[in-house]
């Protein structure tokens, strides 16, 4: 539904985008995840034809970007990580304004506005004045606004981001209810667990770059070759990550109560010799096991990144 084939963008000496090739699954929710400066808001920007690349070519389902601008913004619907909403505007007419603006035709204005307050679960708050509504609400509208013309795509700057647990479940609730509509959903985040249980795909962005992508169990379980060793001895465990730490292929090492955690980017024979040389330290060995990673840590690895927002 989405396909990006080599995009570049630069602002002055900064490139935010370094050739970057990604495609979304028609039907699929695709999780868009990086640090900061990735290049996330940038790629969806041009996306939806908000903003020209520098080079390279994107299309959505079927149109490009670049010569079909019309055509995209007919299918998709884009909500940015930034909105504002109008002071002195109700629900009601706020979506009306933009239903108004996609030239839905207002015999069916009424009906749809019902219909899309009820999909975001905001039905009572038909006459409320949108700028009183609370953050989590306003995210909610804003999706709602995006939804007023059918598009089949729905391009997500962070949705989640500034809102409470219950907010973002709500919202998680939401986006799901979107794929069984058909509709394929791109979604930016920094919150990475909660992508991973929405999202049938995943692409890990860094410097503009695509550097890992895949459905989330792939990603999870082979992020780039790299995988998680569980690795617990008998005694001396700080001794051991110390042990561990400088060793060839060793991402990261983190103590897990008695047990370690290793990000270990080698092949198995590389593997093999960590544990020879564990057991030849004199440590005695209870457990040496690869285990499922969440997304977060799969990130981490794939990234080399310590730090997550
Ligand atoms: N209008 C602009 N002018 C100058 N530099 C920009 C502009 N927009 C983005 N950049 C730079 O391009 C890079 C990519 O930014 P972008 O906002 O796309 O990243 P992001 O992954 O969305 O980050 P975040 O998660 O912080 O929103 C950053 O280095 C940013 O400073």
């Amino acid at each position: 539904m989405i396909k990006v084939q080599g995009m570049y963008k630069r602002f002055g000496k900064t490139t935010a985008l370094d050739a970057l090739d990604m495609e979304v699954p028609r039907g699929s929710i695709y999780g868009l995840i990086g640090p900061n400066g990735a290049g996330k808001t940038t790629a969806m920007s041009i996306l939806a034809t908000l903003m020209l690349p520098d080079g390279g070519s994107a299309a959505v389902d079927g149109h490009d970007v670049l010569s079909e601008p019309m055509a995209v913004r007919g299918v998709i619907g884009y909500m940015p990580d930034f909105f504002g909403v109008y002071d002195g505007l109700k629900t009601c007419e706020y979506l009306d304004f933009f239903a108004d603006a996609y030239y839905v035709p207002q015999s069916r204005r009424k009906t749809l506005i019902g219909e899309l307050l009820e999909l975001v679960n905001l039905s009572d708050k038909y006459d409320s004045y949108v700028d009183l509504l609370s953050r989590g609400m306003k995210q909610r509208l804003a999706l709602a606004r995006c939804l007023v013309h059918d598009p089949k795509v729905l391009i997500l700057d962070e949705p989640a981001s500034g809102l409470d647990p219950r907010a973002r479940a709500e919202l998680k609730e939401i986006i799901k209810h979107l794929k069984q509509l058909d509709k394929t959903v791109l979604i930016s985040s920094h919150i990475l667990p909660e992508l991973g249980e929405i999202c049938d795909q995943v692409g890990i962005m860094e410097k503009g770059r695509l550097i890992s992508s895949g459905p989330v169990e792939e990603i999870t379980a082979a992020g780039r070759g790299a995988s998680l060793l569980r690795i617990q001895v008998l005694d001396k465990v700080s001794g051991l990550a110390d042990f561990i730490k400088p060793r060839d292929n060793v991402v990261s090492v983190e103590q897990d109560e008695g047990a370690l955690r290793v990000i270990f980017r080698g092949d198995p024979q590389s593997r093999g010799k960590l544990l020879r040389d564990i057991i030849e330290g004199g440590w005695v060995v209870t457990e040496f096991a690869e285990v499922r990673r969440n997304l977060e840590e799969a990130f981490m690895a794939v990234t080399g990144e310590g730090v997550l927002k």
